[in-house]
């Protein structure tokens, strides 16, 4: 493909990822693949030429472009080569007309921004959309972190997880023994983190109540040490379905439970009043995982957040049902919108007089009753989390 030619390819896809975000739509990267299935002719350089323009298109322009071409249009403000592709000969796109709009470069939908706290500032923000690292978790149900730093030489430690490392960017981990046998497992530090805050001890009854595919879940059970019950739910099958093998690979027993949406407390109802910790890892709009998946700015709405607020709401009072006198609930979005963090865990607590804010940790920084993290200032992905303690007389 002449250079031209992969600028008119990124118009065209970039087209179907708008109308994708518009109608909740197939992703950015699955719109790229099913473009190049038909373009036999593309070479790897061609398509990585084509995805690297989408994707820069994608992580400048923080609402959807009206089409691909004013997207491209917009870069080409600012790049000579794209800007020279436009009317050039071989499959070209036609050159730029006087009065073509161009898309204005933006980090956030302008709605979302007043919906975020004031401390994420535009540099906060950036770092939002940096480049993610991959961490590493050390299972120690398997492993100890001396074994696991012979095995990948190039990780460094992270601040403040004793078992946490980190990779440089590119280095591949599931050919690697010590990934395959169960010793890592991928996990960014601020997931890591949450776990911390848990606090989960050998022997206590312990549920996830969102559990997905078990990133945390299996934090907890080496933080168990696989004494005790641990019990995972989700309510989506699709979600689940990889834990079992992850937690065969990694040494790990559970307990799974998929749940009916809206109709959790029949899969529960032996747990209420019981459970000493349940961790309410949340769906959300992942406003604090755009270094993932940057196109998810052009997907969230505003009723998409009332729909998650209601849903996190629905989810504590499912949690605190089930947590015993004494017992804790951590809660946690990889969310920074203020609805689906503090706003949330100060509607529980005006909800339910038994409950207070309980200790959770000293990573990051405080937000309302619980704290955030954040890249530029954590290094991880963006999240909050909360801990919230039922007293000994009520729950
Ligand atoms: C943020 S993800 C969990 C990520 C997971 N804990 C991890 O560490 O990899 C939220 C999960 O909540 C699940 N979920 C959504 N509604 C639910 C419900 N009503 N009950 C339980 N799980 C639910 C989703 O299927 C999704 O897997």
């Amino acid at each position: 493909m002449t250079p031209q030619a992969r600028v008119q390819a990124a118009i065209e896809i970039l087209d179907e990822v708008v109308t994708a975000a518009r109608g909740n739509g197939a992703a950015a990267d699955t719109i790229v693949a099913r473009y190049f299935k038909t373009r036999r002719y593309a070479g790897s350089k061609d398509r990585r030429g084509v995805r690297d323009l989408v994707y820069r298109a994608i992580r400048t322009f923080g609402e959807p472009p009206a089409t691909g071409r004013a997207a491209m249009i917009g870069l080409a403000k600012d790049d000579a080569d794209i800007s020279a592709s436009f009317g050039a000969s071989g499959h070209a796109p036609p050159a730029i007309g006087d009065s073509e709009i161009a898309t204005e470069p933006a980090l956030v939908p302008a709605w979302l921004r007043k919906r975020l706290p004031k401390w994420l500032d535009d540099a906060e923000l950036a770092a939002l959309l940096d480049r993610a690292p991959l961490d590493l978790r050390v299972n120690r149900l398997k492993s100890d972190v001396a074994t696991v730093r012979e095995a990948f030489r190039e990780a460094e430690p992270i601040a403040g997880l004793a078992d946490g490392l980190r990779l440089p960017h590119g280095t591949r981990v599931d050919d690697r023994a010590a990934y395959q046998d169960g010793l890592v497992e991928i996990q960014d530090a601020g997931s890591q983190l949450i776990v911390e805050a848990c606090a989960a001890k050998p022997g206590e009854t312990v549920v996830d109540l969102c559990a997905g595919a078990g990133g945390k879940t299996l934090a907890l059970a080496a933080a168990m040490n696989g004494e005790g019950r641990l019990i995972a739910c989700d309510a989506i099958r699709s979600r689940f379905a990889p834990l079992p093998d992850r937690a065969a690979r990694a040494g790990a027993t559970l307990e799974m439970r998929l749940l009916d949406m809206n109709r959790e407390h029949e899969a529960l109802g032996d747990l209420v009043g019981t459970v000493d910790l349940v961790l309410v890892d949340a769906p959300c709009s992942g406003t604090g995982t755009w270094r993932r998946n940057p196109e998810s700015r052009w997907r969230i709405t505003p009723a998409m957040i009332r729909t998650l607020a209601n849903e996190q709401a629905r989810l504590l009072d499912i949690a605190a049902s089930l947590v015993k006198p004494g017992g804790r609930i951590v809660y946690a979005v990889c969310s920074l919108v203020e609805e689906e963090g503090p706003d949330r865990v100060d509607a529980f607590l005006s909800r339910h007089s038994g409950w207070s804010p309980d200790d959770a940790g000293s990573a990051g920084r405080p937000a309302g009753a619980g704290r955030v993290l954040s890249p530029a200032h954590d290094g991880c992905d963006g999240f909050f989390f909360a801990a919230l303690k039922a007293n000994d007389a009520s729950a």
